[in-house]
């Protein structure tokens, strides 16, 4: 094991800046990586050539090993080597043997809420918001950012955010890590399934309570979904300008387990935009296109119609889609008071996360003028991955669980 992992187990109290922050600060500066991995280390000492396939990182170790009654003076020289190590790259979605990032550890050991954690997620913000700007085609790199980043990172003085994004910057195109990272987070983000033209060419069936793809039996909208889109319908009432004259428009229509609930509140227009044929073909034989002021939109198309509610939740769409294309057409649909509401999945795979995504998304909307309340909701426990031998669960089936949080955020967006 190396000095820098040893440093992160805190086997000597107190924790001090002169016992911790100071050496830890010193081993960066002298070259090792912040996302210097135990398995390398022990690689090294026993001369092993094979890569690891663990990544357990010196903020692994300080997660797991973190004592839980520090004062506040420790509290903030933790918080400090964090800051530390995230500066200089460290990966705040690497995963080690128990395929956990840090903040998972953080969050088995009932430290999620924790200041360690909100460390976490505002490194994973960080990086994600940066991992934008570099996929933009927009962004031009000048000179040669390899000598930049030597230049930056010998200044003290340089401001603490133009320093990280320039280490960052280069960790992320010169790490073999970070970009494991970062097709892992791609993964994550893309859901169960990649592209929409090739779901509309997939066959669909209903059944047990779902809707799955026929073949693969990836899950498209699931029953135990239902108090979610509980909470999707209430919100779309919330704002309405004339109670005479109520429009709504819902964007996917699965299993019409919100549009249902949606006719329950007798708006005065209610639209449905759905895509697939078979979800259409189901829609016609529920009657659903002779349903009094129901009108399905087989495609979005603007009608010069503007609508107190809107609720999106459609399927094999990718965050990008949301950003680039769907809140331009909210921005333009919505009235000045109306509430617009989503299927928020993003990142639910872990809820480190989930949470990264739910400040992004607060972000992205607000380049729209627009702001997202959450309200946080209990997802049902059979969608755990520790219930998933037991016959309840919801993924008995299911080729891939899509929700692995004991959280749902229910999102608001409102113009601000
Ligand atoms: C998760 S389900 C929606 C479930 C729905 N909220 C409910 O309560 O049952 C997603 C639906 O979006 C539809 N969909 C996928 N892509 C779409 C698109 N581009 N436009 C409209 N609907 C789409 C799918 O066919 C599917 O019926």
């Amino acid at each position: 094991m190396s000095d820098l992992h040893e440093l992160c187990y805190f086997k000597n109290r107190p924790i001090t800046r002169e016992e911790y922050l100071v050496p830890l600060k010193a081993y960066l500066k002298a070259g090792i990586p912040a996302t210097y991995t135990t398995e390398e280390a022990y690689n090294y000492e026993h001369g092993v050539e094979k890569e690891a396939e663990s990544n357990t990182t010196p903020m692994h170790l300080i997660c797991e090993h973190v004592p839980k009654d520090l004062n506040e003076e420790e509290e903030s020289v933790v918080l400090e080597m964090m800051e530390q190590l995230w500066l200089n790259g460290a990966g705040w979605c690497l995963l080690n043997d128990k395929q956990e990032t840090p903040a998972c550890v953080l969050l088995r050991r009932g430290l999620h809420g924790s200041k360690y954690w909100d460390s976490c997620v505002d490194s994973g913000v960080r990086a994600e918001v940066l991992l934008r700007k570099l996929n933009d085609p927009n962004v031009e790199f000048l000179d040669d950012p390899a000598d930049e980043f030597s230049e930056v990172a010998e200044e003290d003085d340089v401001p603490e955010l133009v320093d990280e994004t320039k280490l960052s910057t280069e960790q992320n195109k010169e790490s073999g890590e970070a970009a494991k990272a970062v097709e892992i987070v791609q993964e994550m983000y893309n859901g169960p399934a990649g592209a929409t033209d090739t779901y509309l060419n997939t066959e669909l069936e209903y059944k047990n309570g779902a809707l799955v793809t026929k073949e693969g039996a990836d899950g498209v909208m699931m029953q135990w979904e239902d108090e979610l889109m509980k909470a999707g319908s209430e919100s779309l009432f919330k704002s309405i300008e004339d109670p005479n004259d109520i429009n709504i428009l819902n964007i996917g229509f699965g299993m019409g387990i919100i549009d249902t609930m949606i006719q329950e509140k007798r708006p005065t227009k209610h639209y449905i935009c759905e895509a697939h044929p078979d979800v259409l073909r189901k829609m016609k034989e529920e009657g659903w296109y002779e349903k009094p002021g129901v009108v399905v939109l087989e495609d979005l198309l603007t009608k010069g119609v503007f609508f107190d509610g809107i609720y999106y939740d459609t399927f094999s769409e990718h965050y990008e889609d949301m950003v680039n294309d769907l809140f331009d057409v909210v921005v333009g649909l919505l009235k000045p008071t109306g509430v617009f509401s989503f299927f928020n999945g993003l990142g639910a795979d872990r809820l480190v996360c989930y949470e990264v995504y739910k400040k992004v998304v607060d972000l992205d909307l607000s380049n729209y003028g627009m702001s997202v309340e959450f309200k946080t909701m209990k997802a049902p426990v059979t969608t755990l991955q520790e219930n998933d031998d037991s016959p309840d669960s919801v993924w008995k089936d299911i080729k891939r669980a899509y929700w692995r949080c004991p959280l749902y955020y229910h999102p608001e967006v409102r113009f601000m």
